[in-house]
């Protein structure tokens, strides 16, 4: 066996062909892969096909389905009507996550249309913050496995191992290496929750067909102590793999899926640690199409707010002070793009926007004094001033009229932080961005009321409605699901090859845009959910017109109306008719 998979991963003839039967040397296995039409028994079991009770008469017949079914022919309503109904009567929501997956390992057609059409109630379920709590018992609800694991026992065998997925035509991948997932830190290989439910977005969000989406974990090992001495855990067990050898092992990955999927294949970065994260970016952002989400589709949902809520704050950006808790992926990913937009808009040089941006980090706030120490990522930030040691002191030295949280730490927005910013501003803008809702900073009840009803908030995770003062406020979730699935679909569909932050700031801007005057008297700064499937085809098209205005979009000639075009693309999950 092993001298076969040496030989397999060094092909002597076929040119990169580690299974195809084309291109291989008579000396070379090839691996026979059929293509049969689904019928009877294995199509029931066929996500991709099955249709459960609404086969059609005519369809049972030709599909050898008589019999295997009862007799009644239920619509896809009905049959929506009925899962919505067993789905609500769970309590707990891990059980509901549970019964998506099965229902997405059954029926694959029919969990999008609940997605799609339940996208409000549904989405905290297949997402944050249910999906969170699913990765730290992914090894006690694995049923079968979903997606693709990478682990080094595959080192030197990675092309192969993409080889082995059934599906050739990717578009999308979302990869981990589940090292800070969510606000929940080292999950090691159950960080795998994350990506089958970010590319389950990028279908009902975006459009993408579930067929063109791999989710992929890559296990380099686990440093969670917690994980490594539990029975049920799923990964490696051993400490993570660091410096070259796990840049080696990326590097191998990266290479792998270019050379398997070409120069279009879209691969989204997901939940690295702050170590990693950046330098992976950097170092493949030139020869691939990456995109980090929590860098940068969290820096474009938050600069649309922002955007947004100039109507309530009044000023332009420019007018307006910054001050981030946490500055990782997340709050250095967002300072970034809010000092590019207000030098863009001001032609005034970034160097200069970015004084009005503030960050504390677990060690205070971040100043000139301690740039010797800083990380790389940090170093922009370190603006002259005395050293403050707390968010508090922070505030009231910075004075802020916009208060970001991003540390990945519940709890820190006190009532005193929200207070100095209500005593501030007339209307403080206050973002708990930090995942699950467990490690949001506060709670949209508490911003509403410790500002007396004043703030303009919103937060990564869900919250309720609060009603403060006989006034009805609407949180927005500022989470990077409004913006990656429209981005990753506007790329995907221009067939655009390389990622460039103007095409984060079209993000922004499309996604702003949508925000109606209707929204903006509940002090609403995105748009409702509901309308997510709209709000994702113009941002792809914008994505896409930047993407044609900057020469590296492939699809050629370019779309005149590229909403319209957009629309057309995308997937719907209807049932189709078989003939
Ligand atoms: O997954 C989410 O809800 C947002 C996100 O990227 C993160 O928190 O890492
Ligand atoms: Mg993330």
């Amino acid at each position: 066996m092993e001298s076969v998979l040496k030989d397999l991963s060094t092909p002597t003839g076929g040119v990169e062909d580690v299974y195809g039967e084309d291109c291989a040397t008579e000396d070379q296995c090839i691996t026979p892969w059929t293509i049969a039409v689904s019928s009877g028994y294995n199509l029931l079991r066929d996500p991709r096909y099955n249709k459960g009770l609404a086969f059609t008469e005519r369809e049972r017949d030709a599909h050898y389905l008589r019999g295997l079914l009862p007799p009644v022919i239920s619509s896809q309503e009905l049959q929506e009507k009925k899962l919505m109904q067993s789905i609500r009567q769970y309590d707990v929501p891990l059980h509901k996550y549970v019964a998506m997956m099965e229902l997405e390992e059954r029926n694959e057609r029919l969990f999008y249309k609940l997605l799609i059409d339940n996208v409000e109630e549904l989405l905290p379920i297949v997402y944050t913050p249910t999906v969170g709590e699913a990765c730290q018992k992914y090894g006690s609800i694995f049923k079968r496995p979903q997606g693709l694991y990478i682990s080094l026992n595959e080192k030197g065998r990675i092309l192969e191992v993409l080889k082995n997925w059934p599906e050739k035509s990717i578009q999308v991948i979302v990869v981990t290496d589940g090292e800070r997932i969510l606000g929940l830190g080292d999950l090691g290989c159950q960080g795998m929750g994350i990506p089958v439910g970010k590319l389950a977005l990028y279908t009902a969000l975006g459009g993408v067909r579930p067929s063109a989406c791999l989710p992929i974990t890559i296990d380099v090992g686990t440093n969670n102590e917690k994980l490594l001495n539990d029975e049920f855990y799923i990964g490696l067990r051993q400490r993570r793999a660091t410096g070259q050898e796990y840049y080696d092992f990326l590097h191998e990955f990266m290479s792998a899926v270019k050379q398997n999927y070409g120069e279009k294949i879209l691969v989204q970065f997901e939940d690295f640690a702050n170590h990693n994260a950046f330098e992976l970016l950097a170092k493949y952002r030139t020869s691939h199409l990456v995109f980090n989400d929590d860098i940068q589709g969290t820096a474009s949902v938050v600069l649309a707010g922002l955007i947004a809520s100039l109507k309530l704050l009044g000023g332009a950006l420019c007018d307006h002070t910054f001050l981030f808790l946490g500055a990782g992926e997340a709050g250095t990913g967002i300072a970034e793009l809010i000092a590019l937009e207000i030098s863009n808009k001001t032609k005034i040089p970034v160097e200069e926007t970015r004084k009005k941006i503030w960050l504390v980090d677990s060690k205070g706030l971040i100043v000139s004094g301690r740039k010797e120490t800083l990380q790389a990522f940090k170093k922009p930030w370190a603006h002259e001033h005395e050293p403050v040691n707390n968010l508090l002191d922070a505030v009231k030295a910075v004075k802020p009229t916009v208060l970001i949280g991003t540390s990945g730490t519940g709890r820190t927005f006190t009532k005193e932080v929200v207070e100095a910013m209500a005593c501030m501003n007339k209307r403080p803008l206050i973002m708990a961005l930090s995942n699950p809702t467990s490690q949001a900073e506060c709670t949209a009840e508490e911003a509403y009321t410790w500002s007396e009803g004043r703030v303009v908030f919103a937060s990564g995770s869900p919250f309720p409605s609060f009603e403060y003062d006989g006034k009805l406020n609407i949180p927005g979730q500022a989470n990077n699901c409004y913006i990656f699935p429209g981005f990753g679909f506007g790329l995907v569909m221009s067939g655009t090859i390389r990622v460039h932050d103007d095409m984060l700031l079209a993000a922004s801007e499309a996604l702003a845009a949508q925000v109606t005057e209707e929204h903006y008297a509940k002090g609403m700064i995105y748009p409702p959910f509901a309308d997510i499937r709209k709000i994702s085809a113009h941002i792809a098209a914008s994505v896409a017109a930047k993407a044609y205005e900057l020469g590296v979009a492939t699809r050629l000639p370019r779309p005149a109306d590229l909403v319209k075009y957009a629309e057309s693309c995308m997937y719907t999950p209807n049932y189709r008719s078989y003939r």
